[in-house]
């Protein structure tokens, strides 16, 4: 599967853009804030039907503008092509098109199109709180199962409405039982989700191993270890045994919303063990073993972004990364880089690699041929 065709509305720093990709190899080059990762974002709004990180829709309109439309092709592997269209718009709810009729669900959307992203702030995988990792659980089981995104949404919005009736009651008990029926409510999509969770752990630890293996050539075992309050007691008892505790802080303290991803070098915990260069090497491997968990459950070769690699990986890492995704067991590769001859020097010398590099500059970006034609024309 790969992505064809590009066309943006208004999306970001793009007023309207046009672009073909290779099925292969795509680099967007340019100076800083020129577009790139904009580039990379729209590519995975049409796989996720939202932006990552903490991109917000409002924020993907072009400023001053009302809505942005962000269009795709999909070539599947029959030769089949799917058309995709992101229509968002300010205050109203974004549409999501596959060959010209809008989805009921968005979460029917997510994982036609399987993508894996990489960027420099992966590393707040290892280095932030528990809720990026809860994410990368959530992004991947979201794309191999759309029950679990239903589920997870679900639980959300109860967890939310919990909450809020918590703060409402402000440390006193809740005569009404409302809260007793969110709790039996959030039973079933909480319950879905941890047994995805559990499940999700042996076979992903053992794609995560081969990964590291392959990228840091080195002997030390990683592994993850799941942890959950769920593991110990059932969900009644659960949210009974933390009753008191949630109404006196006004918050939820039991649940998947409090689950924990730990990550193991040698058995002890990575972010104490880890020197700097096993910790790049270590959240490299994290996305590698997704890409090929999401591959194997979709049957689909998933696309894979890479933002910024070069200005903040070292030159071996990336050598070594470059390298391993060009092969022929990888689909379409997206890259950005600042530097036009970087990106050449590293792959030039396989010529069996079919690749489109562009040019972006400030929110414009062509291939080498339509700036030629561009520059003669002016
Ligand atoms: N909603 C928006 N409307 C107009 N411009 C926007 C909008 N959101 C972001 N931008 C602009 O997009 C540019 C950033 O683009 P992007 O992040 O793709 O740059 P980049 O080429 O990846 O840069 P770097 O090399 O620094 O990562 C900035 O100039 C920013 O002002």
């Amino acid at each position: 599967m790969h992505l064809s065709h590009l066309k943006l509305t208004q999306f970001k720093n793009y007023e309207s853009q046009h672009l073909d990709f290779s099925p292969r190899l795509n680099c967007f080059v340019g100076f800083n804030g020129a577009g790139k990762t904009n580039l990379l974002e729209a590519i995975y709004y049409l796989c996720m039907s939202k932006g990552y990180g903490s991109t917000v829709d409002q924020y993907s309109i072009r400023h001053g503008d009302r809505g942005a439309r962000i269009g795709g092709t999909f070539v599947l592997d029959d030769e089949r092509e799917d058309r995709i269209v992101v229509k968002l718009r300010k205050r109203q709810r974004k549409v999501i098109e596959r060959n010209g009729t809008a989805y009921a669900r968005i979460s029917e959307h997510v994982g036609r199109y399987p993508v894996v992203i990489v960027t420099p702030d992966d590393i707040n995988l290892v280095l932030e709180g528990s809720a990026t990792r809860r994410k990368l659980l959530d992004n991947s089981l979201s794309q191999t199962d759309p029950q679990y995104l239903n589920h997870l949404i679900t639980y959300n919005r109860l967890l939310d409405n919990r909450n809020a009736r918590l703060k409402e009651l402000e440390g006193h008990p809740d005569h009404t039982g409302l809260l007793g029926v969110y709790d039996a409510q959030m039973e079933a999509p909480a319950m879905y989700i941890f047994e995805k969770r559990k499940e999700f752990v042996d076979p992903f630890t053992e794609l995560l191993t081969q990964a590291y293996a392959t990228i840091s050539g080195r002997r030390e075992e990683v592994g993850l270890e799941y942890k959950s309050q769920l593991l110990d007691t059932g969900w009644e008892t659960l949210l009974a045994e933390r009753a008191e505790k949630d109404r006196i802080l006004q918050r939820t303290t039991g649940g998947i919303h409090r689950d924990e991803l730990v990550f193991t070098q040698d058995e002890h915990p990575l972010r104490r063990v880890a020197s700097q260069g096993q910790l790049k090497s270590f959240v490299l491997s994290l996305k590698l073993a997704q890409y090929r968990l999401l591959e194997r459950s979709t049957n689909r070769t998933p696309i894979l972004l890479l933002d910024d690699i070069f200005d903040k990986l070292d030159h071996e890492r990336v050598k070594q990364l470059l390298g391993l995704v060009m092969g022929s067991t990888f689909g379409q590769l997206f890259i950005t880089d600042t530097d036009p001859e970087r990106i050449t020097s590293l792959i030039s010398h396989d010529p069996a690699v079919e690749w489109q590099r562009f040019l972006v500059v400030d929110g414009v970006a062509r291939n080498e041929a339509e700036w030629k034609r561009f520059l003669e024309e002016e």
